[in-house]
């Protein structure tokens, strides 16, 4: 008897310490027992970001979400993206260390995937200073100058079947520029070494967001991760990766190696023989994949986006082109240069910078942000314990009425004042207000704002004042179709590729020219 009232008892105050439980949690859909909401993020069949921003809808801008075992908050107002990248910065400073990121980032040693303690502190600090820095930035502008060059020959020379795959000419041209900045070096497009790269860039991106249930479900679950073949997988590519930094290194730190400008890695040679205790060879590796996995795709991924946008609105590309065609009059053509606009004109050109800005706010190449607080912290009244996985719905909140008018049209003018692309409008959206995070915000905010941006516009504005672009049609169906389907991914990319048909804008015709 007695024993069954304590087995009563403690039913009762397991049953009692649940709903308590329970009762201090955001609002959320109620998921399965073990999996929790697993199933249905994975199987949602409008996309996660479209279901991030239906829950939101119906549960409220902070959703209780449980992956496996971690409890999950969604984050979709900017008032509560400011809390908690502004306000409660400090306890927001870490991102759940998942698997394959863990590997790929030599342990977290990298600045990315580091959690907030002094490494971090000052691997960001050294990078600010001797990679970020305006003066470095400005110190790889022939690099980037070079590749648009490259690339807008590419496209004028391309005459087999006149279509363009703008997704693939803007991939490369992305990581051309970072193997300039990292390597010192540019790759052929079809140079073995090149293509090897590209692949295992592309699989390390996708091994870094794959499935790994012993990210989810606590103790044995590896040994699941390790029969699906992905343990396989990731050590492979991990193995494939270090080889070629360690080549990259090795040939650097050869006797002969006498560089004209110095790139990334000189720098950080110098780094390690002024003072050898401030970096190690592993931490040298791993900002190396920190540079391929967030600066290339990003980059693309902006050109891609701002593309598709224009090609959807017919009228804002004629004003967009209109605009940089007006500003470079009677600038004098180089002869044999296809490239016309180089980095000092794109001041010139505030309705391009606009433009881009819109798309990043419409399109932000990293849709979410993520964030694991270290200790128990307190966000609109809900006690959150230490360990839970924040993602911050950066995608939804640019989208959202409640702060932006008419919030699913694209018009660049918002950022403009007096016809002038407006910094301080800018900034106030999103480094004050928080209304759209294209860079996220806080000390984990993106570094590499300053590196990307230079290499976009001069991209664009050379595309867009050099040719006329018409949709390509579909060979199946015949029909030209621009449609705005998004991978999902850390970066966001367009699933189908951009195919375009250039016409060389007539100003420009060389007799020879083959479009
Ligand atoms: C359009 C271009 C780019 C976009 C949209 C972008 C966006 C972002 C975003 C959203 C984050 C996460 C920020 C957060 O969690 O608050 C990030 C982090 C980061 N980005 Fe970028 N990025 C771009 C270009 C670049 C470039 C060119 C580089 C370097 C060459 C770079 C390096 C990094 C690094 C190292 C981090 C991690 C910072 C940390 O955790 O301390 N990014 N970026």
């Amino acid at each position: 008897m007695m024993i069954v009232g304590a087995v009563m008892s403690s039913i009762v105050i397991i049953f009692v310490m649940m709903m308590m439980r329970k009762k201090n949690r955001p609002p959320g859909p109620r998921g399965l027992p073990v999996v929790g909401n697993l199933v249905e993020l994975k199987r949602s069949k409008v996309g996660i970001l479209i279901y991030l921003q239906q829950l939101s809808k119906r549960y409220g801008p902070l959703v209780y979400l449980s992956y496996g075992s971690t409890p999950t908050l969604v984050v979709s107002s900017a008032k509560l993206a400011k809390q908690i990248l502004k306000t409660q910065d400090l306890s927001f400073c870490s991102r759940p260390p998942v698997v394959g990121q863990q590997k790929l980032s030599y342990g977290g040693v990298d600045m990315a995937f580091s959690p907030y303690n002094n490494h971090w502190k000052e691997v960001r600090r050294i990078c600010m200073l001797h990679l970020f820095s305006p003066k470095q930035v400005l110190s790889f502008r022939p690099i980037r100058e070079q590749q648009v060059q490259l690339m807008m020959d590419k496209i004028l020379s391309n005459n087999s079947t006149r279509v363009i795959n703008l997704s693939e000419m803007a991939m490369s041209l992305a990581t051309n520029i970072i193997c300039g900045v990292a390597f010192g070096r540019t790759y052929d497009d079809h140079e073995y070494q090149k293509k090897r790269l590209d692949n295992l860039v592309l699989e390390a991106q996708a091994l870094m967001v794959s499935f790994y249930f012993s990210d989810h479900f606590p103790r044995l679950t590896w040994v699941l991760d390790k029969l699906s073949g992905l343990m396989g997988r990731l050590d492979h590519n991990f193995r494939e990766m270090d080889a070629l930094y360690q080549q990259l290194i090795h040939d650097h730190l050869h006797p002969d190696h006498h560089p004209h400008r110095h790139d990334v890695i000189d720098l950080m040679i110098q780094l390690k023989r002024q003072t050898p205790d401030s970096i190690t060879w592993d931490q040298i590796k791993a900002l190396l994949m920190n540079l391929f996995v967030a600066g290339t795709d990003t980059v693309a991924a902006a050109v891609i986006w701002t593309m598709t946008a224009l090609m959807l609105r017919p009228e804002i590309m004629k004003k967009t082109q209109t605009h940089i065609r007006e500003a470079m009059k009677g600038k004098q053509k180089q002869q044999q240069k296809m490239m016309m606009i180089d980095e000092d004109d794109i001041d010139r050109l505030p309705y391009l910078k606009a433009v881009v800005m819109e798309s990043l706010r419409l399109y932000p190449p990293a849709p979410l942000l993520y964030r694991r607080p270290t200790t128990t912290t307190t966000v609109e009244g809900y006690e959150i314990e230490a360990g839970s996985t924040f993602i911050i719905n950066a995608w939804g909140i640019a989208r959202d009425p409640e702060t932006w008018e008419n919030p699913e049209e694209f018009v660049p003018e918002r950022f403009m004042k007096n016809e002038e692309y407006d910094d301080d409008i800018v900034n106030g959206y999103m480094m004050e207000d928080m209304w759209m995070l294209p860079f996220g915000g806080g000390r984990r905010g993106c570094p590499g704002m300053g590196m990307g941006m230079p290499s976009i516009h001069l991209a664009l504005a050379n595309l867009l004042y050099s040719f006329d672009w018409e949709s390509a049609s579909n060979n199946n169906t015949n029909i030209n179709i621009i449609d705005t389907q998004a991978l999902p991914g850390l970066t966001m990319h367009k699933k189908n590729p951009l195919l375009l048909l250039p016409t060389i804008h007539h100003h420009l015709i060389i007799p020879s020219s083959p479009i």
